[in-house]
């Protein structure tokens, strides 16, 4: 498994902050009313513009990119201009990175721009930024997600897109920290949503390629000791935890949507458990909840069979609350949750755990045992040969 041969998107490194700063010279194609409830407004633009020169320390060049394809999207919509070739490596990387963006709004991208700034001033100590909505947790800065409070709302949003959001072993800590901070925090409920184009691609596949020196038993170990964890932080959240499903979802970002409260879903978003296909088996406590919630029959369609099913499919299943036209998904949900966010808080969260109270017992050990079979499987060759066949590019789901 060491040998692997993975692709590399080395081009970014070419990336200067100064290229970012000049393509942030003009905005054109601004709509000068944002509401509130969409995204940041243009003034709150501009000033996180503005404000991006007073960094002091360069970012890195991943999110340098980010910001990069956030303006774009921000000042002209989604990606519309040809490719740049193989060997134009600064190009294709800006180009890879606005494209990752998909269709998402200049609403809505304007407000990720404000938020990503915001983030990085209050890491640098300028905060509590002005520019948008204010990161969570006494100003914790993350790595791989956006995490900001506002309204009585914490929004955990993962932010890899150009990797499709796929959950790297920095990100599974990272979202443990962000589950820990938003249950501590003033916020009435908690939100679970995605950058770009998709929600999540599930586990990122080069976990399994950083084989430590003792070798890959100790791997899958320390593997399962990080899943067993991150499970459990779900297990345990003590207040609504609501899912924004974007766009498609896969694996673990699938498996663990049975242990939220709601789950509501743009009708472009599908629901993939891939796990037999990739020599794997059910995680995020579904070999319980699935069953649970749409029968043993459709369970093993998905979980043993690797079915995908539509947001429509998922929505008539139990597993999603409800179904969105992509159109208007941001704008009708966020301003439910934010009505959501008005309801008392303590009653809220007493509530909800009562209704986890009935079963938690069965959820640590309903993990327990799927940590200790995927363990095994993780040293399995049906688990090497589809993760090489992945990286090999010769299989996609
Ligand atoms: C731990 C607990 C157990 C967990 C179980 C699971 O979650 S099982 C489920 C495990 N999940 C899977 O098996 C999903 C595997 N992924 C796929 O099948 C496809 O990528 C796709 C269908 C998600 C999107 O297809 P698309 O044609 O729309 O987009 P694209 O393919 O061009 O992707 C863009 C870039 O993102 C990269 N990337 C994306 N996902 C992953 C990932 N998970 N990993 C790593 N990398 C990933 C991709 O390589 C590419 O990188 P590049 O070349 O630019 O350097």
């Amino acid at each position: 498994m060491a040998g692997f041969a993975l692709r590399s998107t080395a081009a970014w490194r070419f990336v200067r902050l100064s290229s970012l700063l000049r393509s942030s010279v003009s905005v054109p194609g601004i709509h000068t009313t944002a509401s509130p409830l969409m995204g940041a407004t243009v003034e709150q633009f501009e000033e996180a513009k503005n404000k991006l020169s007073t960094l002091k320390k360069d970012p890195g060049n991943e999110v340098k990119l980010k910001i990069y394809a956030l303006f774009k999207q921000s000042t002209q919509g989604p990606c519309n201009t040809p490719k740049p070739g193989m060997l134009d490596f600064v190009n294709k990387a800006k180009w890879d990175a606005w494209k990752s963006l998909g269709s998402i709004s200049q609403d809505e991208a304007r407000q990720e721009y404000c938020d990503l700034i915001g983030s990085l001033l209050t890491a640098e100590g300028q905060g509590p930024a002005q520019v948008a909505a204010k990161p969570a947790g006494g100003g914790a800065s993350y790595e791989t997600l956006l995490v900001t409070t506002e309204d009585g709302i914490t929004t955990i949003k993962l932010n890899r897109p150009a990797k499709k959001n796929a959950i790297t072993t920095e990100m599974y800590d990272e979202i443990i920290a962000a589950l820990d901070q938003a249950a501590k925090d003033d916020c009435v409920i908690t939100v679970f949503t995605g950058a770009g184009d998709f929600y999540c691609s599930g586990n990122d596949l080069t976990n399994f390629t950083k084989i430590p020196e003792d070798g890959v038993e100790a791997m899958a170990r320390s593997a399962g000791d990080l899943l067993r964890k991150y499970v459990k932080a779900y297990i345990d959240f003590p207040k609504p935890l609501i899912a924004v499903v974007n766009g498609p979802a896969v694996g673990v970002s699938v498996t663990v949507l049975g242990l939220f409260d709601l789950v509501y879903a743009t009708e472009r978003a599908t629901f993939h458990t891939p796990f037999s296909q990739l020599g794997q088996s059910a995680e995020g406590c579904s070999s319980y909840t699935f069953p649970k919630m749409m029968g043993n029959a459709k369970a093993s369609e998905m979980l043993l069979f690797n079915k995908k099913l539509t947001a429509a499919q998922a929505c008539s299943l139990g597993l999603v609350t409800e179904v969105f036209p992509d159109s208007s998904f941001q704008s009708e949900v966020w301003s439910r949750l934010k009505a959501y966010a008005q309801l008392p808080r303590n009653s809220l969260a007493l509530s909800k755990q009562l209704i986890r109270s009935i079963e938690k017992e069965q959820l640590y050990a309903v993990n327990d045992a799927e940590v200790e079979r995927l363990m095994e499987r993780w040293t399995s060759d049906e688990c090497f040969n589809a993760i090489m066949s992945f990286f090999q590019a010769k299989a996609k789901l």
